[in-house]
């Protein structure tokens, strides 16, 4: 199974993308200090789709917490960068479940983030519009999120996302909720976006279908105290037809090794 050093190092620094050096949080709870993350170490080139696996309470979301700034490391390093010099490095995330807003339409909730930038009104018409479009609701456009399916919502938040055209997007678990026939459209849908704008992406899941099928490279973790235990490459060429990958007997082989390296850790952690 073809792996990948976490090293990144360049000689003027790191690279764009997520460099991520000695990463370590741990809590302070009633029990006792609790080490959520230890030690984690790895680069996330520019523009590819980073997913990672590893059992539940591994770390996983703190990762992705840190990275966009919601929680403070206990110690370590993180340097997000990237090749343009046209800002700061923004991104966008997307939560397991949905996290739209009651009260506003599909096109508001995917206008939302543009309009908290105070964007001009033609950019918000367009990005809204064509990332609608991709997402399959231009029709829905007018709706409630009570008048949608939980698959349907969730590319409402998926439309949103992009339609704030991040450089990075965090996503954790954004289609755990969804049946086997919406997870697999919405995956690819997801790649569809995603192969027009080609930004940087770390994507959460448990399921290693998922994330053999989106990623470029997959992070295994450890059981708690999370660290990386084996980043692997993904060498199936882009675009990517969800179900076409499938039929190939080297993604079942790839499904098997890293299931392989992940049973013990899950095992663990149920322990
Ligand atoms: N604010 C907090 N206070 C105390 N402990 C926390 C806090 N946030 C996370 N933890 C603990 O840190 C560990 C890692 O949690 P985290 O949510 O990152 O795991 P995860 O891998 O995303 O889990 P899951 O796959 O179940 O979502 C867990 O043991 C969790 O209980």
């Amino acid at each position: 199974m073809p792996q990948q050093s976490p090293t990144p190092a360049t000689d003027s620094g790191p690279a764009p993308g997520i460099t991520i050096t000695d990463l370590v949080k741990t809590f302070e709870t009633p029990d006792g200090v609790v080490t959520a993350v230890d030690n984690v170490s790895l680069h996330v080139p520019e523009g590819s789709f980073f997913t990672i696996v590893g059992p539940s309470g591994c770390g996983k979301t703190t990762i992705i917490r840190m990275l966009a700034g919601l929680e403070d490391p206990t110690s370590g390093q993180m340097d997000i960068r990237k090749s343009s010099d046209d800002g700061p490095v923004t991104n966008s995330m997307v939560f397991q479940g949905d996290s739209l807003f009651p009260w506003m339409t599909v096109w508001d909730n995917a206008a939302y983030g543009l309009h908290m930038r105070h964007a001009p009104k033609s950019e918000i018409r367009d990005q809204v519009g064509h990332y609608l479009d991709k997402t399959g609701l231009t029709r829905f456009a007018k709706a409630y999120p009570h008048q949608l399916s939980g698959g349907m919502r969730q590319r409402v938040s998926i439309a949103r996302a992009f339609a704030n055209d991040p450089d990075v997007f965090y996503m954790d678990e954004p289609f755990s909720a969804l049946d086997e026939q919406n997870k697999t459209i919405l995956q690819e849908e997801l790649l569809r976006t995603w192969e027009e704008s080609r930004k940087t992406v770390i994507f959460i899941t448990h399921s290693v279908d998922e994330a053999v099928t989106l990623g470029d490279q997959v992070m295994i973790m450890t059981g708690r105290p999370g660290r990386v235990k084996q980043l692997v490459d993904v060498p199936f060429d882009r675009p990517r037809s969800v179900l076409e990958l499938r039929r190939q007997p080297e993604y079942g082989e790839m499904i098997y090794d890293i299931w392989g390296s992940l049973k013990d850790e899950v095992g663990g952690a149920a322990a």
